[in-house]
């Protein structure tokens, strides 16, 4: 059984008490989500992760979803990636591809990876641009208070660090507000290279979902989304604060043990 509620303005919880159970629920979750996306739009434009994150959507392979899922309204992009080669075992591209985009009809010129032929910083460049022209055709949604786009949904995974995305603790990018898509050379995590959406377009998405599992992330969770008073942290997680989107967490009971009132007794 998932145990689902608001918590205090961090968005809806859902804390459940198997990994199979979690994969259900975000399964359904990003089925429902796409097919009210299509009907109102005609069209899903879904950012992904790399991490965890893809091998916790796999249910989305399986029946029923992958013959009801509208696949070929699907538009992919990353919220962030890795500056490697798309066959690079580090890439969130390849992850993409082995663990889902192969496994589904997904229209192949719907699938917008970087170009990891150039700099970080041009890679980063490009990949707004093609953004840009995808807002312009309104594939992409516009935020209706900034000209942000507004994807339908962003999944991001969370590491240990409280980092979403590759928007790292105490990085100066976590207060870029001028560009869409920005890039690092100095990740704490391997490898060095990234670029990431910055926290102005992930907070402009429709729907948000954060899924961390494991007790490596409860710490970093607490810290996201508990009241924890004025020193409150400027964790990257903590700064996902979707401004007319919904955010969802989706967590198993060991990633919520510290939470306050967690509810799951190990
Ligand atoms: O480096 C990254 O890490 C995060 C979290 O990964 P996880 O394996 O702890 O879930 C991921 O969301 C991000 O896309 C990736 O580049």
């Amino acid at each position: 059984m998932a145990l689902s509620g608001d918590h205090n303005d961090r968005g809806e919880l859902r804390t459940h008490e198997s990994l199979d159970e979690l994969k259900t629920d975000l399964a359904d979750y990003i089925a429902d989500l796409s097919e009210m996306s299509v009907k109102e739009r005609g069209v899903f434009a879904v950012a992904l992760s790399g991490g965890s994150l893809i091998g916790l959507m796999g249910k989305l392979c399986e029946a029923p979803y992958n013959k009801t899922v509208d696949w070929a309204k699907w538009y992919i992009f990353w919220a962030d990636e890795r500056v490697v080669g798309k066959s690079h075992a580090d890439s969130n591209y390849k992850l993409g591809k082995d663990g889902l985009l192969s496994k589904v009809p997904i229209v192949p010129s719907h699938v917008h990876s970087i170009n990891d032929l150039v700099s970080a910083e041009q890679a980063a460049d490009d990949y707004e641009f093609v953004i840009r022209q995808l807002v312009r055709t309104r594939v992409i949604s516009v935020s209706e208070i900034s000209d942000c786009p507004k994807f339908d949904l962003i999944l991001l995974g969370m590491g240990p660090d409280g980092h979403v995305a590759s928007l790292f603790p105490n990085h100066s990018v976590l207060g870029e507000n001028d560009e869409w898509v920005t890039f690092i050379t100095d990740s704490p995590k391997p490898p060095p290279e990234r670029i990431t959406f910055t926290l102005p377009v992930i907070n402009s998405a429709s729907h948000v979902a954060v899924v961390a599992t494991g007790v490596s992330k409860a710490e970093a969770l607490h810290l996201a989304i508990d009241d924890v008073g004025p020193d409150s942290p400027s964790l990257p997680a903590r700064m996902v604060q979707p401004t007319n989107g919904k955010l969802v967490w989706f967590l198993d009971k060991a990633a919520s043990s510290k939470l306050d009132g967690a509810q799951f007794s190990n």
